[in-house]
């Protein structure tokens, strides 16, 4: 049995959900300023030199011939996280490899972007970590926006990497987002959803992200069955 945890306890684990530019990173260094919590952020940099490709740059510029590609890595960094041996008591993550799985994997099945034979491979091995105490989750915080304000905040950012994102995408991106976690009608929920409004600009945010505070600095290590 795959088993990355060795301790009799494991890190109480956040995932933190939201559409493309909702404010993930940011909420993440907001809670980087408490020294009981680890805080993952996406490997971006890894997607973007993977022993010198450009997973991300590639997959945006032909997602026929490289979402595969992309995907097989984010997995594999995913799992990375999820596996990380935290010293904190609470690990908080950018993404999982749920929101792969059943966001971003789900766009691209609607698209036609990955072969059938594809979707099965991605399929399996999904099924098969997440059967794995290792990707287990204790809290999921969804940062809710509407696609007009994640769209407005990506121009602003300005990755080259995205400049070819439309609206649309954004925008069946974002209802997947909620079917998934706001509606709970599409995939299954691994953990208790805290649902933010990450519409609120910087200036009042702070307030928003204090509500799940105490769910998240108040909690205690998991226990592990050996
Ligand atoms: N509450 C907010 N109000 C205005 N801009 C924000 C807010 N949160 C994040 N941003 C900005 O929006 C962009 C996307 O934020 P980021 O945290 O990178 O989102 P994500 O990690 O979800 O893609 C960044 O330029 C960031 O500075
Ligand atoms: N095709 C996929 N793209 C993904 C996945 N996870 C993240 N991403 C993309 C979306 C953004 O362009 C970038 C970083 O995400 P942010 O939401 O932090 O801006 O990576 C995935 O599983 N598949």
């Amino acid at each position: 049995m795959f088993n990355c945890e060795k301790n009799t306890t494991r890190p109480f684990t956040v995932i933190v959900e939201g559409n493309i530019g909702s404010g993930k990173t940011t909420f993440l260094d907001y809670f980087n300023q408490y020294e009981n919590i680890s805080v993952l952020a996406e490997p971006l940099k890894m997607w973007r030199n993977c022993n010198g490709h450009n997973l991300l740059g590639l997959m945006y510029e032909d997602p026929k011939k490289w979402s595969f590609t992309f995907q097989s890595y984010v997995s594999l960094t995913m799992v990375q996280h999820h596996c990380h041996r935290s010293p904190h008591p609470i690990k908080l993550m950018e993404r999982s490899v749920y929101s792969a799985r059943y966001c971003f994997v789900e766009k691209m099945k609607r698209d036609s972007i990955l072969s059938e034979p594809a979707t099965a491979v991605i399929d399996e091995h999904f099924q098969w970590l997440i059967n794995n105490p290792s990707t287990a989750v204790d809290l999921v915080v969804y940062l809710r926006t509407t696609p007009e304000v994640a769209y407005e905040r990506i121009i602003q950012r300005n990755r080259k990497e995205e400049k070819t994102i439309s609206f649309d995408y954004l925008k069946e991106l974002h209802d997947i987002h909620e079917d998934w976690l706001f509606y709970k009608n599409l995939h299954h929920c691994p953990a208790p959803v805290i649902v933010l409004n990450a519409n609120l600009d910087k200036s009042s945010i702070e307030e928003e992200y204090q509500k799940c505070q105490s769910h998240i600095l108040n909690a205690i290590p998991i226990s592990v069955q050996g």
